[in-house]
This record gives C-alpha cells, sequence and structure tokens, in this order.
C-alpha cells in the first residue's frame, strides 16, 4: 500500500455521519506524527509546543488559526507564556478524521519554519 504523506493532503468537508477513525487507524496515522498524543479513547490528539516567550506562542497561534481557516479544519488550542496546547477532533462526529491527522502534520510543518521575530 501506497502512504500518501499527510502534510501533501488537503482537508476534505466533514459532513458527519461517518464512523471515527478505529483506534487501529488512529495508530497507524500517529507513526507520522510521532510528536502528537491519543487522548480520549482515540477520540482526540493533542501536542504541546515551547516557545521562548508570550510574543512567539502568539504569533504561531496567530499562524495555526490561519492554517485553520484556509483548511476550514479548526483545532481547539490554549496558549501561555512559552507554549501553546493544540488539541485535535473533528467535532462533528466527536471523533479522529483523517483531517485531524492532516492539520497535524502541517502544524508541526509550521513549528518546524516558523520564523520568530527579529
Ligand atoms: C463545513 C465545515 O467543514 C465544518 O463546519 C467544519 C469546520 N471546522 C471543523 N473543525 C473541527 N475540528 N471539527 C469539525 O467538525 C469542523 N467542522
Amino acid at each position: 500500500m501506497t502512504v500518501t504523506t499527510l502534510v501533501t493532503k488537503t482537508c476534505t468537508p466533514c459532513q458527519g455521519g461517518i464512523p471515527p477513525l478505529t483506534s487501529d487507524e488512529v495508530a497507524a496515522l500517529q507513526k507520522q506524527i510521532p510528536d502528537w498524543s491519543i487522548q480520549d479513547e482515540a477520540r482526540r490528539i493533542e501536542r504541546t509546543y515551547t516557545f521562548r516567550n508570550f510574543a512567539e506562542a502568539f504569533a504561531f497561534v496567530r499562524k495555526v488559526a490561519e492554517l485553520a481557516e484556509s483548511e476550514g479544519h479548526h483545532p481547539d488550542v490554549s496558549f501561555g507564556w512559552g507554549y501553546a496546547t493544540v488539541s485535535l477532533q473533528t467535532k462533528k462526529i466527536q471523533g479522529l478524521h483523517e483531517n485531524d491527522f492532516i492539520m497535524a502534520a502541517k502544524i508541526d510543518d509550521l513549528a518546524d519554519n516558523i520564523s520568530l521575530g527579529p
């Protein structure tokens, strides 16, 4: 089977009415985003990123928000001095969809490539 790298994919509209990914499917996809942890019996994934200060955390959160708007898929984010925690779940199915993993991979990419401050 060919594995298409998550980061090259685009979120698809999720209308609900479909089953969430199974825990086996979640475990397989998590290999591409190993820094994310599986939470709530495989219904949610989460990662905390660390930064040098509040402004850098905020700049990252702004970029995550812009990405979410362009992909049409939206994480829950909490942040404070030096950190941002991103949580992904597809609300319509109260569980995980491939979209959550696509977003996670793209957010990892953002964090790797972000240019912060002067
Ligand atoms: C029409 C559009 O796909 C939906 O309203 C989207 C928007 N963003 C979303 N984000 C998340 N995380 N879960 C959803 O179910 C969801 N629904």
